[in-house]
């Protein structure tokens, strides 16, 4: 079974087109994503998802433009309800991503993510999935703050998260980073480079799956 890698947008596809996997393009957000894999799945099964792209690193996660991420957890960050300026999720609200069973939209991820930072010298832990970029210090901060420790955030890994899970699929998200989460400031946007270390993170997680899958 080859692995599924799922992107956002063409340009982020096209530099995957080598690799031993079926590459599709979503669309951008994270319902475009979640039906985008879903359909995907149905059509063809896959033993690993990968969920690929450019993202936005927060300021006190350290990284630059060029960078690489790996997710050690997969969060969907705006699900919940604003109560004045209180944000509650769906632990304190008692809501469910699933119809029969508790999920607040935190991802767990394929075991072996930390052998892939390993050997890429990527750094791993939560990313984030937003429905759109931030575009604030003050909005940074409060991620921030509400999931110590996230590293990037970009827009589809939940959606290909939630498909992967109905389907019983592991999944990963990789994100190349091309910018810092804060103030839109589109022209800093380091594409190229973020789209290389984007591939350098793929290609590191199919060469530990092809190894895992040669081993059973
Ligand atoms: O602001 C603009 O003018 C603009 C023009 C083209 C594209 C964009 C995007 O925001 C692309 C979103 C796309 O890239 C991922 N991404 C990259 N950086 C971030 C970020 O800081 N926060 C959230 N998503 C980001 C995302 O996954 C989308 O696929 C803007």
């Amino acid at each position: 079974m080859l692995p599924l890698i799922v992107v956002a947008t063409p340009a982020e596809a096209e530099r995957l087109l080598d690799l031993n996997a079926r590459v599709i393009v979503s669309g951008v957000g994270v319902v475009a994503a979640a039906l985008a894999t879903a359909r995907a799945l149905a059509e063809q099964n896959a033993g690993l998802v990968i969920s690929a792209g450019i993202g936005g690193a927060y300021p006190s996660s350290g990284l630059l433009p060029g960078d690489l991420a790996l997710s050690s957890e997969i969060i969907q960050a705006d699900l919940g309800a604003w109560d004045g300026n209180q944000f509650l999720d769906f632990d304190d609200l008692g809501l469910s991503i699933l119809p029969d069973s508790p999920h607040t939209g935190r991802f767990a991820v394929w075991a072996a993510a930390p052998e892939v930072a390993r050997r890429t010298g990527a750094r791993l832990g939560s990313l984030l999935t937003l429905s759109s970029v931030t575009g604030s210090s003050e909005t940074a901060a409060f991620l921030e703050q509400r999931f110590p420790g996230a590293l990037t955030e970009g827009m589809e890994g939940a959606g290909i998260a939630h498909a992967a899970l109905l389907a019983g699929v592991p999944v990963l998200e990789v994100r190349g980073v091309s910018n810092a989460v804060g103030p839109r400031d589109r022209a800093s946007w380091q594409i190229p480079q973020a789209l290389a270390a984007t591939r350098r993170g793929v290609a590191a997680a199919l060469e530990v799956w092809e190894e895992e899958s040669e081993s059973v």
